[in-house]
């Protein structure tokens, strides 16, 4: 039998339960901050010497020199023409959904003339140059190279460089195929720590970038948040995680290999059911049990579900809301009869799936959403990835000579006020 706790609402130290599921969500530690920290710095100090050093370290690699790094144009574009032609249709599919979807996201400029005749505004540009972190740690995924690449063109970037780590030497060639199809600008493979150290300080090889986004492991995130500030960063996204509510009348197989699906992706990924039916709890125990054995991926699932799974029972599926939202999942599966009743009770999820036929991977190759979400309870306060990332915004003021003298002496009161006489003239020069 699998190994996964079970908690209930009605016991008293549910709370407390569930607070300590929720720690174990893996955080960069002391150490690996440390480490990252020295790698930074390395990178910083010596560009391409310790690229070349740190990737032959931790990627297992015999590079001589970090212009081996560079994966050519003309190698992704074989890897396209090499790519299996079903293979080939599914990824552009994804591709133009993935496309479609991010053109609603794009962020658009407005105008508009107050009561005075002043001109205010705001005008919306494209980041110029970006970092596409894709990991290639475990396992490389085409489908990642997609997500992040496709918003970035759609926004308007004028430069996409890609960093993947090929461990071993060894890369995914449908990685290289995504990277074509995506139209990527320059691809190299180099990854954790250093590879974001190299994309915000810029090497000898590496271009420095306007900002940074893509999932990793801790390294890469501890990287990111330290090169926070020189360089932009989107969310944190680390280990995967799902959260389906199930009223109890979905196929408990289908459940179960729902909750797999994210479960594969690692040891540190979390997978919880909550249901108001507690037959259906040991119908989905009993489905993950037959349905594991055929899985590649047992043991890795084995161990996620052991240390960061769970089954839920809830009085209601309003509990089951409210628990959902304290655990604030990358993803949430509504298995319900009536998703749309539950929609607005959901208040933190990085992505929402609603009704029976709408599993999770969906979401991770094809719908066109962005899979590249909020982990680890960030969908509290952030967002998925999306255009808007790509894009910034700049304010816009134009006064004209009648408009200008009723700002003049607001202006000029409140810098008075904070005692700064230069921008009090300044303001009075215009009245
Ligand atoms: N949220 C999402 O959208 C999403 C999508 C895909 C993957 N992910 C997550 O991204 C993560 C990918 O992790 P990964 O490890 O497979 O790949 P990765 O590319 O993030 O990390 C691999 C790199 O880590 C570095 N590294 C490994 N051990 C190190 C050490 N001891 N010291 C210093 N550096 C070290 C190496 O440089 C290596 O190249 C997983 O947690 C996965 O769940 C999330
Ligand atoms: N579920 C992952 C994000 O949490 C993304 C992914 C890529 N391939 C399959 N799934
Ligand atoms: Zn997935």
């Amino acid at each position: 039998m699998m190994q996964i706790r079970r908690l209930d609402t009605r016991e008293a130290d549910f709370d407390a339960q569930l607070d300590a599921l929720l720690d174990r969500a893996p955080e960069a530690g002391a150490e690996v901050v440390r480490a990252v920290d020295a790698i930074l710095a390395d990178v910083r100090a010596r560009g391409d010497a310790a690229l070349v050093e740190l990737t032959n370290r931790f990627d297992r690699r015999a590079l001589s020199s970090a212009a081996e790094l560079q994966v050519p144009r003309a190698a992704r574009q074989r890897a396209w023409d090499a790519l299996d032609a079903k293979l080939r249709d599914a990824l552009e599919q994804a591709a133009t959904r993935i496309r479609a979807y991010a053109a609603y996201q794009k962020l658009q400029g407005f105008e508009f003339t107050d009561g005075l005749g002043n001109r205010l505004g705001q005008q919306v540009t494209p980041l110029d140059r970006v970092g596409i972190y894709v990991p290639g740690g475990k396992a490389a995924y085409p489908s990642s190279v997609l997500m992040n690449a496709i918003p970035a063109r759609v926004a308007g970037v004028e430069e996409i460089v890609m960093v993947v780590p090929a461990p071993g030497g060894e890369l995914n060639p449908v990685v290289l195929a995504a990277a074509h199809l995506a139209g990527v600008d320059r691809v190299f493979t180099v990854g954790g720590a250093q590879a974001v150290a190299a994309l915000a300080y810029g090497t000898q090889t590496i271009p420095a970038v306007d900002k940074i986004v893509g999932p990793g492991n801790a390294y890469v995130t501890a990287a990111k948040r330290a090169v926070f500030g020189k360089v932009g960063i989107d969310a944190i996204a680390g280990p995967s995680e799902i959260v389906v509510i199930s009223d109890g009348a979905s196929d408990p197989r289908w459940i179960a290999m729902d909750l797999f699906s994210q479960a594969e992706h690692g040891e540190d990924s979390e997978a919880i059911l909550i249901s108001t039916d507690a037959g259906f709890l040991d119908r989905v125990a009993t489905a993950m049990d037959e349905r594991l054995r055929a899985l590649p991926r047992a043991g890795i699932v084995e161990v996620s579900i052991r240390e960061r799974g769970a089954l839920i029972l809830a009085r209601d599926l309003d509990e089951a809301c409210a628990v959902s939202n304290r655990i604030a999942p990358e993803h949430l599966e509504l298995a319900v009869d009536d998703p749309r009743a539950l929609l607005p009770k959901i208040r933190h999820a990085g992505a929402i799936f609603l009704g029976r036929h709408t599993p999770e991977a969906f979401g991770d190759y094809c719908a066109g959403p962005n899979h590249v979400l909020p982990t680890s309870r960030a969908a509290r306060f952030s967002n998925p990835l999306g255009v808007y990332e790509f894009q910034k915004r700049t304010s816009l003021i134009e006064c004209t000579p009648e408009g200008a003298r009723p700002l003049a002496a607001i202006a000029g009161c409140i810098a008075d006020a904070e005692g700064l006489e230069a921008h009090a003239q300044s303001a009075r020069d215009r009245a």
